[in-house]
């Protein structure tokens, strides 16, 4: 099975005299939701730039959906989505004309477009403001329209950072649930967020980034052990996330 993403042995970051990135390989593969977490700083922002693109490897490579940047992009761009903390949405454009732009960039099918677009509406409760303009909407229902566009594509890649945060109770499991289906639908999701319960309950695996280096990857269950925190334990994920960071700052190196 091709990786929806995979990065081998990725060095990145801003300026090659001084990378953010160090040695950093991972893959997630269709259907997987992985989590990636890290203090501040740590280069979650700069591995999301390296994955839509936006950045070029200093040393390694990043493929989505088995391509290369290099090789076709058109193609592993259009393989991925991303929805940031901030959105970012045209003024000019209802939230039904951002979902039909996306649909027009993307070459989707307009009557199955349609149908998820309807779909989307309801879930996320936005089917009274499909005709509003984002100035008229607040920064909760804004962060739903690009949640919108980014599910009306069901790319083989969605990023999504800090989903959870500025969402309502029903927005968020809305939100769970539309996951879900796209996992089921072979959608490979990654969440970059500071908000470890929620990722510790629904993230297959974690990628823990410690200035700019993976200091655990695994299960909620293998981080806890790379932490010292073995099976049966209280130990929260923050409990383990703590020890990580502390353990690699004190030893100077990589645990687990
Ligand atoms: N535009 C930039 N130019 C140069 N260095 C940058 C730039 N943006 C970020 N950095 C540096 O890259 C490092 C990693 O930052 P990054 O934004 O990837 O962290 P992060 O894990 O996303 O943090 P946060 O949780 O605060 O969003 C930091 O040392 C930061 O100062």
């Amino acid at each position: 099975m091709t990786p929806a993403l995979e990065i081998r042995r990725l060095t990145g970051g801003y300026s090659t005299r001084k990378p953010v990135l160090h040695d950093i390989s991972f893959e997630i593969l269709p259907g997987e939701m992985v989590g990636l977490i890290g203090l501040n700083g740590a280069g979650k922002s700069t591995a999301i730039k390296h994955v839509l693109g936006l950045m070029l490897p200093h040393a390694g490579e990043v493929r989505v959906a088995g391509v290369k940047l290099e090789e076709d992009r058109d193609r592993f761009r259009a393989s991925c989505a991303y929805v940031p903390e901030q959105p970012s949405l045209f003024p000019n454009l209802t939230v039904a004309e951002h979902l039909r732009w996306t649909e027009m960039a993307y070459g989707l099918d307009p009557a199955e477009a349609e149908r998820k677009t309807r779909k989307l509406a309801e879930t996320f409760r936005m089917s009274h403001a499909m005709g509003a303009l984002p100035g008229t909407l607040s920064k909760g229902m804004r962060q739903k329209v690009m949640l919108m566009n980014a599910l009306l594509v069901s790319p083989p890649l969605l990023i999504i950072d800090e989903p959870f945060l500025g969402l309502d109770p029903l927005a968020t499991r809305a939100l769970i649930g539309a996951l879900e289906d796209a996992r089921a639908a072979g959608t490979a999701i990654l969440l970059s967020s500071h908000i470890l319960p929620a990722l510790e309950r629904r993230a297959d695996r974690l990628v823990v980034l410690h200035q700019g280096r993976i200091v655990a990857l695994g299960t909620p269950g293998e981080v806890k052990a790379a932490a010292g925190y073995a099976a049966p334990t209280e130990a929260t994920l923050d409990d383990a996330f703590e020890a990580l960071v502390l353990a690699a700052e004190e030893g100077g190196r990589p645990v687990g």
